[in-house]
């Protein structure tokens, strides 16, 4: 098996820009069918490897395409160019409490949610505990979770991820949601998963939190690899960058 849990090979991936978007009726009709848009490359022609049990922080500005890349790495779009492979079982989490019903309770959800990410009925039975403790949730577990704030809806969705324990799991942003008490539980989880050789990839805007967390890095600008490797060594030179632009 490769040492690789997941490669990304020369992945590009465009949006149509559409334009004259506020033009009126007549001039839509009186243009008939053609509709004037151009390709605009979000992520262009990016390659690196993930190893297994790496905890893998794509960083940039914004805009740089570090979401696009996420979501192609998550099954939801699928790159114009160029593959993506991923060695082993995939879980992501990449909105808010993203695969919840809103009118059904947290267990409902919890078993929805658990059965979407692969597991049977019985396997989410015997983490049901583990999954309701480690979120925090509490008693509110019956209740529909349109109720819930958005902090327990993530703390929820990212419990039932982690538990899951797929061997590579993908996640934007999720702990920038929860308090810090939720924060540092969540790290140390992440440290737990990735010793069983399980890999973490995620996107988050802060660098500190990526020092903290990641030993791997992408920095993407303009949709572009500018450097990828180790954690330190890229998010110095990506600080750097950001010095001399003087932001
Ligand atoms: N569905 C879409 N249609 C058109 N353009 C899009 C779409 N999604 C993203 N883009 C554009 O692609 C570029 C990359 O966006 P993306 O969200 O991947 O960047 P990002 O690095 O995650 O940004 P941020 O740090 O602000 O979250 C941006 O210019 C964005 O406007």
């Amino acid at each position: 098996m490769s040492d690789s849990a997941v490669i990304v090979d020369r992945v590009s991936k465009k949006f149509r820009m559409y334009k004259e978007r506020n033009q009126s009726l007549k001039a839509a009709i009186m243009r008939g069918k053609k509709s004037i848009a151009e390709d605009f490359w979000a992520v262009q022609d990016v390659s690196f490897e993930v190893p297994r049990g790496a905890t893998f922080g794509l960083i940039g500005r914004n805009g740089s395409g570090k979401s696009t890349l996420l979501k192609c790495l998550a099954r939801i779009l699928h790159p114009d160019r160029g593959s993506i492979t991923m060695n082993g079982k995939a879980a992501s989490l990449l909105e808010v409490g993203s695969g919840f019903h809103p009118e059904l309770s947290g267990r409902e959800n919890v078993f929805l949610n658990g059965s979407i990410l692969g597991l049977s009925k019985k396997e989410v039975a015997s983490r049901f505990d583990e999954i309701v403790e480690f979120s925090g949730v509490g008693k509110f577990i019956d209740q529909p979770v349109k109720n819930y704030s958005s902090g327990m809806y993530v703390r929820l969705g990212f419990s039932v991820a982690i538990h899951v324990q797929p061997d590579i799991l993908v996640v934007d942003e999720v702990l920038a949601v929860g308090d810090g008490a939720f924060k540092k539980k969540s790290q140390n989880k992440f440290v737990e998963f990735t010793k069983s050789g399980r890999t973490v990839i995620l996107v988050t805007h802060s660098l500190a939190q990526v020092r903290e967390m990641c030993n791997q890095v992408a920095w993407l600008d303009q949709g572009r690899l500018a450097a990828v490797g180790d954690a330190d060594e890229v998010t110095q030179k990506y600080q750097a960058h950001l010095d001399a632009a003087g932001s």
